[in-house]
């Protein structure tokens, strides 16, 4: 199998182009693909497949197999991948997806690409649409959640996958890896979800660190960032438009008038290679 491997602030993909090449089983390749020691090594598998209501669909498998319905660091990978090798000849791509169409634009200046900016669609607040379980009917926005003993106030957004974001004073003093997993598979979130650890620096700038569903710590979440920065906005922390630090580089998120999420940020092809199935 043909792919070629990309990422987007060191959150990394296997990107194929499910048009040329036949895998039988998603999840089950996804699972071998994405490992470190014995495949290729990612935090996802990437398919582009034909559409009939966009230019391609794309489908979006963690590193667990699971499939996700949106990535942000993904459409812009792939929004290059498709004008690269001409598989598409304009600026302005749309991409279906389970969290709906989304619209990654590649932003040239002098004819050099400057940044993948993405319409990310509108954040979803309802808690029936986050999902999670219980009979809330107003948004969660800084909620009491406890987990073994310790509480965190939570704030939960979905971009088409959910989100439990939660502002800490110091960062640093977070272990993830323990807190993160028994976030992620919490009671309240029957599809389970991405959690994100949130420090405010200053009203245009906040530093983010994330476990991802399906997938653990990753450098960067496009999902999460856009997700953070509505946290953000609904507690008052920070301006509709931050930058979002994370650990593999930062991305500008902006919450626009017209309520739709755009992230703009990098996308980086780093090897090409055959895959023996
Ligand atoms: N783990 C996520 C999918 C990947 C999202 C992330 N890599 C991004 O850039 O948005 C989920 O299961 O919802």
């Amino acid at each position: 199998m043909q792919f070629t491997k990309w990422h987007g602030l060191g959150n990394d993909f296997v990107i194929v182009n499910g048009m040329k090449e036949h895998i039988a089983d998603y999840q089950k390749q996804a699972l071998a693909i994405c490992d470190r020691n014995f495949g290729i090594g990612a935090d996802g598998l990437v398919v582009l497949l034909p559409s009939a209501i966009a230019d391609f669909k794309m489908r979006i498998f963690n590193s667990d197999g699971s499939e996700a319905d949106m990535c942000g660091n993904a459409t812009r990978c792939v929004a290059r991948y498709l004008y690269e090798n001409g598989l598409i000849n304009k600026t302005v791509i749309t991409l279906d997806t389970l969290a709906g169409i989304i619209t990654p634009e590649l932003v040239f200046k002098d004819g050099v690409l400057q940044t993948v900016k993405v319409n990310m669609g509108e954040p979803r607040l309802r808690p029936v649409e986050i999902p999670v379980v219980g009979s809330y009917e107003e948004p969660i926005v800084n909620m009491p959640l406890t987990v073994e003993g310790e509480t965190f106030t939570i704030t939960c957004v979905s971009m088409g996958n959910p989100h439990c974001v939660i502002f800490v004073n110091d960062i640093s003093k977070i272990n993830i890896a323990h807190i993160g997993p028994k976030i992620e598979t919490h009671s309240l979130f029957p599809k389970k979800t991405n959690v994100e650890f949130i420090q405010v620096l200053n009203r245009q700038t906040i530093r983010m660190r994330v476990w991802e569903r399906g997938a653990g710590i990753t450098k960067a979440c496009g999902t999460g960032a856009s997700a953070a920065l509505v946290a953000s906005v609904l507690n008052k922390h920070t301006d509709r438009q931050a930058t979002v630090k994370l650990d593999g580089g930062d991305l500008l998120i902006e919450w626009a008038d017209n309520n739709h999420i755009y992230k703009s940020g990098p996308a980086v092809e780093v090897f090409r290679g055959e895959y023996l199935l």
